[in-house]
């Protein structure tokens, strides 16, 4: 057995207790073996004074969109999107997907993300660069069939089936799929009526954006008479194992509908706010019994890819959301940021227990703003930031080490994606 032992730190267990232990990993089944004292193994990792977490798992992105952060701001989703970002993605070729999702990449291991949802176009080309970096991935290709003529529309659908069915089990199994229709207004709810019953039969889980605006809710409402997550049941699109997007705008009935379905929801607080989109119901969703993950959403609208960044967000916002500063508190947040989106995607990482995928970041606790360390959960909530992350591990294999990316290359990524979105802007603009 190949093995890995990460020594000398504090870990943070299912509870949310943290215990002193080393964590002793295989990496030829990718998987944790002991966590405990006393163990040996071929490699060490170091992690003292730090705190060894599961990798946090980001349930919901764009991660392409790199290339347009800082390229539209300060309006809202339609116009945004419609203004600005939907010109701008129609320029992007293969080529461009594949470079901004390595830069994305980079991004996420350095702020210790194992494990992401993604829907965008040219997906392969995402398939290839999580091949590479070596985290997990749940993908899709995002379906938008308004504004289309059938054909085109049919074909959009077809792809989204077709990727997923080619591609779950990709990259030694790191990789799954999910079917992706953009949101509840984007795609026709005939081409639904046609595509849902064929994921479905292939046990292909069901992602989308729903409930984000008040401009998605309405038109639902008032051309089917139904809360546009009664729609969703309608069309067979709310089953246990789909996750949706957003939920900002949902009514009591909705949110018990989640919760009976087993649905579950990724809170995007950032985007919330950037958009000025609303406030999600966290705690009240929570209280019901949904599933909460995390997730960042494209980095144009975020402006990051840090889970980190998003738990302070998810735990500032359901506290003014709630009225209740005991609202959305730190042990929820991390439990977001790592199991609830681990299990939203059907990962079975998320937490560090014997058995379970070695899917890891280490934290460098000897930080000024991460002193004293009263409470080390707190710190994952309200105080670490992704530059804090020192080791990142996925499938027992070291990703980071001592914030050196070792699948891929930092400073040739880094020019690629610069002259990329140059290029990208002068076509836009041509
Ligand atoms: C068709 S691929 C996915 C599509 O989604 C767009 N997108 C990015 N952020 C959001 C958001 O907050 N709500 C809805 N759609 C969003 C992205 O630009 C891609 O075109
Ligand atoms: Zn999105």
């Amino acid at each position: 057995m190949a093995s890995l032992l990460i020594t000398g730190g504090r870990v943070l267990l299912p509870d949310m207790s943290v215990t002193q232990a080393d964590v002793l990993v295989d990496q030829d089944s990718g998987s944790i073996v002991e966590i405990g004292s006393d163990l040996t193994a071929e490699k060490t990792l170091q992690a003292s004074n730090s705190l060894v977490t599961p990798g946090f798992v980001n349930g919901h992105s764009h991660v392409p969109m790199v290339l347009l952060r800082g390229y539209a701001d300060d309006k809202p989703l339609d116009r945004w999107l419609e203004e600005d970002i939907w010109p701008a993605e129609s320029k992007m070729t293969p080529d461009d997907v594949h470079i901004g999702a390595k830069l994305g990449l980079l991004e996420m291991i350095k702020s210790g993300v194992t494990g992401f949802a993604d829907m965008f176009f040219h997906v392969p080309k995402i398939v290839d660069a999580v091949d590479q970096a070596g985290v997990r991935a749940r993908l899709g290709h995002g379906i938008v069939t308004t504004g289309k003529g059938d054909e085109n529309a049919f074909a959009d659908v077809k792809e989204s089936l077709d990727f997923a069915l080619e591609y779950d089990g990709a990259a030694n199994g790191r990789i799954s799929t999910a079917f992706m229709p953009h949101s509840l207004v984007t795609v026709g709810s005939e081409y639904l009526d046609d595509f849902v019953p064929k994921a479905r039969a292939a046990g292909i889980p069901i992602h989308y954006h729903a409930n984000e605006t008040l401009n998605e809710v309405t038109p639902i409402v008032e051309d089917y008479g139904v809360r546009p997550l009664d729609y969703a049941a309608d069309h067979g699109m709310l089953e246990s194992q789909d996750f949706v997007a957003h939920g900002v705008h949902v009514d009591e009935h909705e949110i018990n509908l989640l919760a009976e379905a087993g649905t579950s929801v990724i809170h995007c607080p950032a985007s919330n706010m950037k958009l000025a989109s609303g406030m999600a119901p966290i705690q009240r969703m929570r209280d019901a019994g949904v599933e909460i993950g995390l997730g960042t959403d494209g980095a144009a609208a975020n402006n990051d890819l840090s889970l980190l960044d998003e738990g302070r967000d998810a735990a500032m916002l359901g506290k003014l959301a709630a009225d209740d500063a005991g609202a959305v508190p730190a042990e929820l947040v991390v439990e977001m940021m790592t199991q609830g989106s681990a299990s939203a995607l059907g990962f079975h990482s998320g937490v560090i227990k014997e058995g379970e995928p070695a899917d890891l970041a280490v934290i460098d606790l000897e930080k000024p703003h991460l002193t004293p360390q009263h409470d080390l959960v707190s710190h994952l909530a309200y105080a670490a930031v992704g530059s804090d992350v020192k080791h990142t591990i996925c499938d027992g294999q070291i990703l980071m080490r001592d914030r050196e990316v070792l699948t891929l290359g930092e400073k040739s990524i880094v020019d690629q994606a610069q002259q990329t979105a140059d290029l990208l802007l002068s076509r836009v603009s041509s």
